[in-house]
């Protein structure tokens, strides 16, 4: 699909096409390290821009058509983009900010709940530009993925208390699974953004299901790890007194207690902490789930802003496969940037095909290299027992 883009505002001018492409063997070569340095701070430059468009594009589309604003997409072939998992906490307002987006012309609701036709009905009434259809069943799912060309997963059984999200796996690794073999089946060049957990497992299932299928391209399967970077955005704003819009901290590793590894030190707009401060942080952002989920009591997890991060995930992937330039998310892919890691987030320039580059970690401090010492036997078990499920469990039908 074509997509009229006319976004003068982003951060075109702020960082060049080759800007990331500084690559894991520059990482290492110490004559290049002041070029990254520049590279990254115009990276997040670059983002907080974009952040800031993407805001004005959504305040946009509330504004009703005609007006006199700039037209981001021409209304008859915006995006098809299916929410899997759409009748839960998250999916629901998933699909409504969803519904909000001036860039999607169509949207499938698919869940094994009946109550999802309800809710597509619901929302088909509120009046922004795409259409709502709701889809229930595996009978229905080949419908609801039909020509999607981003594919959002949140399906799946959400952590209570005292749980780890390693707990969900032997509910949510079969979902992920048979989720993705639709995918396959159905839309095997969309986008496909994972948030279901464990993220750090259900992220390599996905990717093994499409390598079983023949289909697997590494630049289209993506795990949502926003909610880590809104949330270190957020704290940090607050600490230190920032406009929140300007606030870019980079996250990296994985998305469960200590892989997610929140990179203070390359904080955007370069911002000092105190050695208590990074580390009451660091451990706040590590734990903000659980903080979440003990405040929920049994009630289930974060859905609003998981929505919210989402959502803002959804857009960014649209707005790369628009062919929009310089669009920038923290993401959990297939990577070859740390070895012996074959999933890592880091940034990720999203483009015309999905993730078009993964920029290295850069520079870090003494303290978050130990916290990625410590991270990487974790993660990297985590990753397995993906990869395994689908090596040794018989794919479903
Ligand atoms: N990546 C993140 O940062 C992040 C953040 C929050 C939650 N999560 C995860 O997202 C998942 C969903 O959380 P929630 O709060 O929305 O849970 P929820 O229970 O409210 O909703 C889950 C939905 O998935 C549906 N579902 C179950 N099996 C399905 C299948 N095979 N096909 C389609 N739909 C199916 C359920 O019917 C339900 O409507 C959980 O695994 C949770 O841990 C991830
Ligand atoms: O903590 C959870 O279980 C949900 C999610 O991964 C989160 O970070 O909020």
């Amino acid at each position: 699909m074509t997509m009229m883009m006319t976004t003068s505002s982003t951060a075109s001018s702020a960082v060049g096409n080759n800007s990331i492409a500084c690559t894991h063997k520059t990482r290492n070569v110490v004559s290049s390290r002041s070029s990254i340095k520049t590279q990254q701070h115009q990276q997040r430059k670059a983002i907080s821009m974009s952040r800031k468009a993407t805001k004005t594009l959504t305040r946009r589309s509330q504004t009703r058509r005609g007006a006199s604003v700039v037209v981001y997409a021409s209304q008859d072939d915006g995006f098809k983009v299916a929410v899997l998992g759409a009748a839960g906490g998250i999916g629901q307002s998933l699909s409504l900010l969803l519904k909000m987006n001036p860039m999607i012309s169509e949207l499938a609701l698919y869940d094994v709940g009946q109550i999802v036709k309800g809710v597509a009905v619901d929302l088909s009434h509120c009046n922004t530009a795409s259409t709502v259809n709701g889809f229930c069943g595996n009978e229905e799912l080949g419908e609801a993925l039909k020509g999607c060309d981003l594919v959002i997963i949140p399906a799946g059984v959400p952590r209570k208390p005292g749980m780890t999200r390693d707990d969900l796996f032997s509910i949510n690794a079969g979902i992920v699974r048979d989720l993705t073999q639709g995918v396959a089946d159905h839309c095997p060049n969309a986008v496909v953004a994972i948030i279901s957990n464990p993220v750090n497992s259900t992220v390599p299932i996905a990717c093994e299901v499409m390598k079983q299928n023949g289909k697997f391209d590494k630049r289209k399967i993506l795990g949502v790890t926003t909610l880590d970077i809104v949330r270190s955005d957020e704290f940090v704003s607050t600490l230190k007194g920032l406009d929140v819009n300007d606030v870019d901290v980079p996250v990296i590793g994985g998305h469960a207690g200590i892989t997610i590894l929140p990179l203070l030190s390359q904080t955007f707009p370069q911002t000092s902490f105190s050695e208590k401060e990074t580390e009451d942080l660091t451990i706040r952002i590590q734990n903000a789930g659980t903080e979440v989920v003990e405040a929920k009591a049994g009630g289930g997890s974060a859905t609003l802003s998981m929505a919210y991060a989402a959502a803002r995930m959804g857009e960014a992937i649209l707005r790369g496969l628009s062919g929009e330039s310089d669009v920038y998310e923290c993401s959990y892919v297939s990577s070859d940037i740390v070895p012996d890691m074959p999933f890592f987030a880091t940034k990720c320039k999203l483009g015309k095909e999905g993730v078009e580059e993964v920029s290295p970690i850069g520079d870090i401090t003494a303290y978050e290299q130990e916290w990625l010492d410590k991270l990487k036997p974790e993660l990297k078990a985590q990753i397995d027992k993906g990869i395994s499920f689908i090596a040794d469990a018989p794919q479903k039908i």
